[in-house]
């Protein structure tokens, strides 16, 4: 589409619709092994765009490898995005299907790459984790996230946030898809693998609501909530999504 926000010969552009019925069974696609130290986590930061936690990407501590991917990748971040309502807030959809939010695990190839900034600009450069919540049970690993937000309420607070392990977030069946796209924030680089888990993680209506108890604007500007931070879809182009799974 002519939209700003589509880059200009953008081929591989994030997010997008995942017809299920469309993605393709790749019986060569690996289990994905995600292996987390939670001593490698720094701190919970509000960048304006949304609420992240940061690791310590300076060792191999933090790593994924297997599923798509050619080597291993190093934890950098991880971050939500999420609706006013819980109609939509997810970034990808399934089958047109919106969930209330959806969280990403950002990796980057520290091996072929000697910084995430470098990384960026490489197509095989980033491998991000998507994962779905939908609301159900009250989350108890969250809970510990969420319990931090009132101190990043405003844009560009941090707070130290150490021993947390975000493979928690992560849903133990093995199923997923997997896309070649891009970040679907500026610079909006064509460098990311996706790995989108079929199945969501439940979370409940107050923590949820939470997220939305974040703000966009820095502490003593008018107050904008921090909600639909999510990009909208782009369109699938030359690409077939694969499934690891049948
Ligand atoms: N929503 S997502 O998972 O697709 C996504 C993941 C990471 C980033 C990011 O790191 N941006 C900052 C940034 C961008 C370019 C170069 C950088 F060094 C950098 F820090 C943006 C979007
Ligand atoms: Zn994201």
């Amino acid at each position: 589409s002519s939209s700003p926000l589509t880059i200009p010969g953008g081929t591989r552009q994030s997010p997008i619709n995942i017809q299920w019925r469309d993605s393709v069974y790749d019986p060569f696609l690996k289990p994905l092994k995600i292996s987390y130290d939670p001593t490698t986590c720094l701190h919970i930061w509000n960048n304006g765009y949304s609420f992240l936690v940061e690791f310590d990407d300076s060792t191999d501590k933090s790593i994924i490898v297997g599923g798509p991917l050619e080597n291993q990748y190093r934890l950098k971040q991880f971050h939500f995005h999420w609706g006013a309502i819980n109609d939509w807030g997810s970034e990808h959809t399934v089958d047109s299907k919106f969930y209330p939010a959806e969280l990403h695990l950002v990796h980057w190839n520290a091996v072929d790459y000697p910084s995430f900034e470098d990384a960026v600009m490489e197509g095989n450069g980033l491998a991000v984790i998507g994962v779905f919540l939908k609301l159900g049970a009250r989350h108890e690993g969250l809970q510990t996230l969420v319990d931090a937000l009132p101190a990043v309420r405003h844009k560009d607070t941090v707070i130290e946030f150490d021993e947390f392990d975000p493979s928690c977030l992560i849903p133990s069946c093995p199923d997923y898809w997997t896309y070649a796209g891009s970040l679907t924030t500026p610079p909006l680089t064509e460098s990311v693998t996706w790995i989108i888990k079929k199945k969501p993680i439940e979370v409940d209506e107050d923590q949820l609501e939470a997220f939305r108890t974040l703000l966009f604007t820095s502490d003593g500007e008018e107050e904008r909530r921090m909600v639909d931070n999510f990009r909208p879809l782009q369109p699938l182009m030359n690409r077939t999504v694969r499934s690891s799974f049948q």
